[in-house]
C-alpha cells in the first residue's frame, strides 16, 4: 500500500489492510498469467515493478432522484496497469464494447478486474485498456473498491515503454516512455469524458 497504516481511516483501517494483502496476491497471479500471455518469462512484468504498488479508491454514489440528467463517473480508462474492482449489488458499470455500451452486471463474489491504459503501452497494443462509466441510479447509495496497480504515489525514476521483448520489424514501438506520476498528471489534467492521455504519447 502507498501510505502508513495511520493514513486509513480508523473505521476500515484493519479490513483495508487485509483486503490489500488478498489483492496484492492475486495480482500476483493475474501479473504472472498476463507476462505468460505475452510470450514473457512469468515474472517478467513483476520484475518490471508493475506491482510495485496499488492503492484504493473507495467509491460512495448516492442514490440520484434524476438519474438521467447525470452521470455517476464519467468515461475514462484506469491511468495504472490493472484494476481490481468490487462493486455491489446496485449496479450502473459500464464498458464500452465496439462503440456500445455493456452492463457489467453485479454478481456476488466476482472481482472485476480492468486493463489499465499503463498496460496497453507496455504491451505495445497487445493488451487494450477499457473505456468505462457508472451510470447514476435512483437505488442507492452505490459502493465500490477499486484497487489500482501502479507506483504513481512513489518516489520512482522508472521509465516505462513499449517491452523490448514484444517489438520487431513488423511491430515497432507505439508508444514514448513515461513515469507513471507524470502518466497521472496527464489523466487528471485531462479529466473524465475526454481524450486519452495515451494519445500524448503516442509516436
Ligand atoms: O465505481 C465503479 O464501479 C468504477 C470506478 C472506477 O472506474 C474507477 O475508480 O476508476
Ligand atoms: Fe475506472
Amino acid at each position: 500500500m502507498a501510505f502508513p497504516p495511520e493514513e486509513y481511516p480508523a473505521a476500515c483501517r484493519d479490513m483495508l489492510i487485509e483486503y490489500s494483502e488478498h489483492v496484492q496476491r492475486l495480482g500476483q497471479i493475474l501479473f504472472t498469467l498476463l507476462s505468460e500471455a505475452l510470450g514473457l518469462n512469468p515474472a517478467h512484468l513483476t520484475d518490471m515493478g508493475c506491482m510495485d504498488g496499488h492503492f484504493f479508491l473507495c467509491h460512495y454514489y448516492p442514490a440520484c432522484p434524476e438519474p438521467n440528467r447525470t452521470i455517476g463517473h464519467g468515461k475514462h480508462c484506469d491511468p495504472d496497469f490493472l484494476t481490481i474492482l468490487l462493486q455491489d449489488h446496485i449496479g450502473g458499470l459500464q464498458v464500452l464494447h465496439e462503440d456500445q455500451w455493456i452492463d457489467v452486471h453485479p454478481q456476488e463474489g466476482a472481482l472485476i478486474v480492468n486493463i489499465g491504459d499503463l498496460f496497453q503501452l507496455i504491451s505495445n497494443d497487445k493488451f487494450k485498456s477499457v473505456e468505462h462509466r457508472v451510470l447514476a441510479k435512483s437505488e442507492g447509495p452505490r459502493i465500490s473498491l477499486a484497487c489500482f496497480f501502479t507506483t504513481h504515489f512513489q518516489p520512482s525514476n522508472k521509465l516505462y515503454g513499449p517491452i523490448k521483448e514484444l517489438l520487431s520489424a513488423d511491430s515497432p514501438p507505439l508508444y514514448k516512455e513515461t513515469l507513471t506520476k507524470d502518466y497521472l498528471n496527464s489523466f487528471c489534467y485531462l479529466g473524465l469524458d475526454n481524450d486519452s492521455p495515451l494519445d500524448l504519447l503516442r509516436l
